[in-house]
């Protein structure tokens, strides 16, 4: 592959400081934190990129120089009259939860008009995630998944985590439909187990990586927080088990950091279970540090 683009929305992100109360601005979004660790863990030779709509404002014009201090490549399409979305972190022992301010993103216009995704040839990988159909409206959502039928008819390939955010969807049941069409576009599935057992009711994680596989995955990764990752390839099924983190500060972004080690680790042409192993080493530093995107 040369070019990986990854596509969705990048917020605003207010992290918890040390001092209580205290709040420090950052950049973060779940696709585009995949970004970030894929661009330090990937070859030079290898493009990153990150599809998205920002507005024509000054943090706008922020977050297209931090993406490209950060080595991605912007392929910012869309420029509507609106900002960023904002969201911010709670903290419970370690444990993250979002409050949001999103609903009138610019990043909710990013497949107003789309046609074909920028810049993907045959052996290329495209990543998106639940969030990021769950922002579009009806239409867009049509688009970027004709898109995705497209590219994928001319040989790119793609990654997919359902990050289930019931609170982004207007029903459960929407959740569920949509966010299974686009696993039926996915040749690489990574869904998180607690998630998908609340929401698809999945007796155990096999079950997960079941339901994945026969809506097409060939590859399916299960995380399951510090507990062992469910791989399931067309040669079988192995599980591994993440080395033991001494203290968690922050638990966001693990599962993208997860997503973007395992990614690399397949592209660099490592077996599939050490790729798992390469996610799960840059997720327990990830959650060492506060705020999604952490320096590693
Ligand atoms: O919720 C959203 O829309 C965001 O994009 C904010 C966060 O940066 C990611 O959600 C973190 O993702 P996890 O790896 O699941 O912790």
């Amino acid at each position: 592959m040369t070019r990986l683009l990854c596509i969705g929305e990048c917020m605003l992100e207010l992290a918890p400081a040390e001092a209580p109360e205290t709040f420090r601005a950052g950049f973060a979004g779940d696709t585009f934190n995949t970004a970030w660790y894929a661009r330090r863990l990937a070859p030079a030779g290898l493009e990153v990129a990150y599809m998205t709509a920002v507005g024509q404002d000054t943090v706008s014009e922020r977050l297209e120089v931090f993406t490209r201090a950060a080595g991605i490549v912007p392929d910012f399409i869309r420029r509507p009259d609106r900002t960023l979305g904002l969201y911010m972190i709670e903290l419970t022992e370690g444990e993250r939860s979002f409050a949001y301010w999103r609903g009138q993103s610019a990043a909710r216009t990013l497949a107003d008009d789309l046609d074909d995704l920028p810049g993907i040839g045959p052996g290329d990988m495209v990543y998106l995630s639940g969030i990021t159909l769950a922002i579009l409206p009806e239409a867009g959502r049509a688009r970027l998944l004709a898109a995705l039928d497209r590219a994928r008819a001319e040989g790119v390939r793609v990654a997919f985590d359902p990050n289930l955010r019931p609170r982004l969807w207007p029903s459960a049941d929407v959740m569920r439909a949509v966010v299974m069409e686009g696993a039926r576009r996915a040749d690489i599935a990574l869904p998180s187990f607690d998630d998908e057992a609340t929401w698809f009711g999945d007796s155990d994680i096999a079950a997960t990586a079941d339901r994945y596989a026969t809506a097409g995955a060939r590859m399916i990764a299960v995380k399951d927080g510090p507990r062992p990752v469910l791989l399931r390839t067309p040669d079988g099924a192995a599980w591994v088990a993440p080395r033991p983190v001494d203290q968690i500060v922050d638990s966001t972004a693990a599962g993208d950091a997860f997503n973007a080690g395992f990614l690399i680790g397949l592209e660099a042409g490592l077996p599939p279970t050490e790729a798992v192993q390469q996610g799960c080493d840059i997720a327990a530093k990830v959650v060492a540090r506060r705020g999604a995107l952490a320096d590693i």
